[in-house]
């Protein structure tokens, strides 16, 4: 999975909270910091006979101690970790040296100098995997390597057919798995070049070894000053969205912990966080979806229209604007721009989950006269250079312009409620693969449509304070 974490210099951050899915957007908070009462679920797992001498292979090549309370256990999501003792909140629950796990640094010298800026860690990671898988039974790893899911066993996106994909085509999801999808080929081909002029390799490596690899080190590796790195019996750990407790990387002593953030019974399945994920971050990274995710946010596009007659001006305005947090894809319409919208909790608030960049795109989008876009302009020169960031300062406008996101939203809305539509009925769906991942879009579909409406409600009373404004200024 791509890190898009800064990766913290030594200096700034000893001990730093690493996320699977690393991203800007997302924050995490240190787990020792708060363990606030809350729900979790509480399963228990039974364990895994097969896996019985893996902590201590794992013991043995890292000289120390990794667990004492755990074990690896099966439960619903596969591979799990259980408490073999009763476990109290806020103690250390394993420890894995850095040098038990495995990152771009186990690739040759000779390998790692001639890869290009276009071969990512995670392409480089998946080739460490590669290598390891080829090697079979010979490699050091092999303990590990064999233990991780087979091919076909994830449910990523990136593994959906067509047909499966267009369960997901209103969603963000199905550009982002397109996206994913050329990159890995792009990565592909770039390993290919470098591996046949150092190895003897090349011809061994075909594509789809390399996307399941791939698969792999994005739905099991975390950030790590290495870039990725995966982290042996940690990556057999699942995800609870409401969990305190995540991978820290401790530099000093080079290894890396999770602290426990609360008390588990003997027997219990332990989860931890792998970071303030939405649904649509999990399906493609990680191949699921969980039924109410806190975290989901949706993806809204925002385009000027061409019959516009300021469409030039406007489009040029938004794209000199655009802030760095939003997204604008390639793969979109020309002068298309993507917005992340999250949950707005509260109707009366201040919309917090509504980007300031979307409120000010539809102020542009709302003008009607070049000269209005000029004002506009002139005020974000003369305040911190950001466009539409206050309210317009004719009121029939800025209402139209609130009216315009209003519509907009309604129009996703509406495309999500058609899509769940189609997914219907989903009490009789089992356990196949077809119906798992029809119960995934399901999830990922109700999800967004949650956070739109949450975003709609909040803008219809926006929309009526600042009438009730007009009407008594
Ligand atoms: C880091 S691995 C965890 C160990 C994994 N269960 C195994 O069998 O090796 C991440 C994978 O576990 C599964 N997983 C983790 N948490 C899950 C959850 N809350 N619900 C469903 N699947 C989950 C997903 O398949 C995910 O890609």
């Amino acid at each position: 999975m791509p890190s898009r974490w800064p990766v913290p210099s030594t200096a700034l951050a000893i001990l730093w909270a690493a996320t699977r899915r690393s991203d800007l957007r997302r924050s995490i908070s240190s787990p020792a910091l708060s363990f606030e009462p809350r729900f979790q679920a509480k399963v228990n797992c039974c364990l895994d006979d097969e896996c019985a001498d893996f902590l201590p292979w794992l013991e043995r090549k890292a000289g120390a101690e990794v667990s004492s309370v755990l074990s690896i256990g099966k439960s619903v999501h596969g591979r799990a970790l259980c408490a073999n003792k009763a476990i109290k909140s806020g103690v250390c629950i394993m420890r894995i040296p850095f040098d038990v796990q495995l990152s771009p640094d186990n690739l040759s010298p000779q390998l790692k100098s001639s890869m290009g800026k276009d071969i990512g860690h995670v392409a480089k990671l998946a080739l460490v995997v590669l290598m390891e898988q080829k090697l079979g039974m010979h490699s050091e790893w092999a303990p590990y390597i064999s233990r991780l899911p087979l091919p076909g066993e994830s449910n990523s996106t990136i593994f959906w057919s067509e047909n499966e994909l267009a369960m997901v085509s209103k969603s963000l999801v199905y550009e982002e798995t397109m996206h994913k999808k050329r990159k890995m080929i792009t990565e592909f081909q770039a390993i290919k070049r470098t591996i046949a002029s150092s190895t003897s390799l090349s011809e061994d490596v075909i594509f789809e070894d390399f996307k399941h690899a791939y698969s792999l080190v994005e739905s099991r590796a975390w950030g790590s000053c290495s870039g990725y790195s995966l982290i042996p019996f940690a990556d057999f750990v699942n995800h609870d969205g409401l969990s305190k407790a995540i991978v820290l990387h401790d530099e000093d002593k080079r290894l890396s912990e999770v602290i426990s953030d609360r008390d588990y019974a003997s027997g219990e399945e332990v989860l931890i966080s792998y970071g303030k994920l939405p649904n649509s971050i999990l399906l493609v990274d990680f191949g699921f979806t969980l039924s109410h995710n806190i975290h989901d946010e949706v993806s809204m596009q925002i385009n000027v229209s061409k019959e516009d007659p300021l469409f030039k001006l406007k489009a040029h305005l938004l794209e000199r604007h655009c802030s760095p947090g939003q997204r604008i894809s390639k793969d979109l319409t020309p002068q298309a721009h993507s917005f992340i919208i999250r949950e707005v909790r509260s109707v009366e608030g201040k919309g917090t989950g509504i980007p300031q960049s979307l409120r000010a795109a539809v102020r542009v989008l709302a003008c009607t006269s070049s000269c209005e876009l000029r004002d506009m302009t002139e005020e974000a020169a003369l305040n911190d250079g950001r466009l539409g960031r206050r309210p317009l300062k004719n009121p029939d406008r800025e209402i139209q312009a609130h009216y315009i996101l209003k519509s907009r939203i309604a129009q996703v809305i509406k495309d999500h409620e058609s899509s769940i539509m189609i997914l219907r009925p989903l009490d009789l769906l089992g356990h196949s693969k077809p119906e798992r991942r029809r119960l995934m879009a399901y999830h990922l579909l109700t999800g967004e449509l949650r956070v739109l409406k949450s975003a709609s409600a909040w803008v219809i009373n926006h929309i009526r304070n600042l009438q009730e404004q007009r009407a008594t200024d």
